[in-house]
């Protein structure tokens, strides 16, 4: 059995978050852990209220599953603040797994899951420390202080990432204004790239996409997949997630965790060398 981590938020409504990832974590047959960095108060509508835990206490979580389990591959998802991030950092730092760094900024709604004094500790403490770093359009905007208009662009943001060590980066394109596909952009150290292209759906029910994916890409590096078949397994979960999705909630309802296994062998990533 490989043991995963997630240390990430708690999402009440269960659909992005802590929740989010163990349902993933559950579908793709790894044992999931978790260290929870914030409390919010949520559903499909809306983020109501953070709660922060407290350092030392979001330190003795990860203290006593590292002292315990031989854990295969961490996550991180919403950090909230820079104390957090280097707390979290100091201590993945004296482990030699990989890292899945999915920073989380703002949630759908619009509120923020990142402080924003904490973006220079995520960028200075964290990335350094990455296998594969996994943001959106505007969180890869945000982080690089670079506009994404054309692919050129993209290559940029890429490797401002890759200059601070991170290993892979994944440019997720559900931000993107292409109304036929859901396009990711999958950038190596190593100079290698592709895309992954999916049909686009048509539905407001995204919420928990982007903590979906990097926790599917977290179970499967846990089993042991090579790197490039992991990042397109992860994209075929979250593409039949989304294919099924589940309306729940009177807003952005959550994506479906079980789809994948139902469904697995129905779904096509068309992968373009860049
Ligand atoms: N409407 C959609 N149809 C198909 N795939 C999508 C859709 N929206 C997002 N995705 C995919 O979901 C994953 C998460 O992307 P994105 O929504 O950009 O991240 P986040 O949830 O962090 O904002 C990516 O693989 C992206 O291509
Ligand atoms: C606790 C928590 N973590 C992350 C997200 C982001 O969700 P998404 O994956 O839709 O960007 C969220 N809404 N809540």
């Amino acid at each position: 059995m490989h043991i995963v981590t997630t240390i990430a938020g708690s999402d009440s409504g269960g659909g992005a978050g802590i929740q989010a990832d163990l349902k993933t974590f559950q579908e793709l047959e790894v044992f999931g852990t978790s260290v929870i960095t914030a409390l919010t108060a949520q559903n499909t509508t809306g983020v109501t209220g953070v709660f922060p835990i407290d350092i030392s206490f979001v330190e003795k979580q990860f203290q006593a599953l590292v002292e315990d389990f031989p854990i295969a591959a961490m996550k991180t998802g919403m950090l909230y603040s820079s104390g957090i991030i280097q707390a979290i950092a100091r201590m993945i730092g004296e482990l030699n797994i990989p890292l899945i760094v999915d920073p989380v900024m703002i949630a759908k709604g619009g509120e923020s899951l990142l402080q924003q004094e904490a973006i220079e500790a995520l960028c200075s403490s964290l990335l350094p420390l990455a296998t594969i770093v996994t943001p959106n359009i505007p969180e890869a905007e945000a982080l690089t202080g670079r506009t994404i208009r054309h692919f050129e662009d993209m290559k940029q943001v890429a490797q401002s990432f890759l200059q601070l060590g991170v290993q892979c980066v994944i440019v997720k394109g559900g931000h993107l204004a292409e109304p036929l596909y859901a396009i990711d952009y999958v950038f190596f150290k190593n100079g290698q790239s592709f895309s992954m292209q999916s049909p686009r759906i048509q539905t407001k029910n995204t919420h928990g996409t982007g903590c979906t994916f990097s926790a599917a890409l977290t179970a499967f590096l846990g089993r042991g997949l090579a790197m490039e078949e992991a990042i397109i397994e992860a994209k075929k979960f979250i593409q039949l997630a989304i294919m099924h999705d589940l309306a729940i909630g009177n807003g952005h309802g959550p994506t479906n965790h079980f789809a994948y296994q139902q469904h697995k062998e129905a779904c096509e990533v068309i992968i373009h060398e860049t």
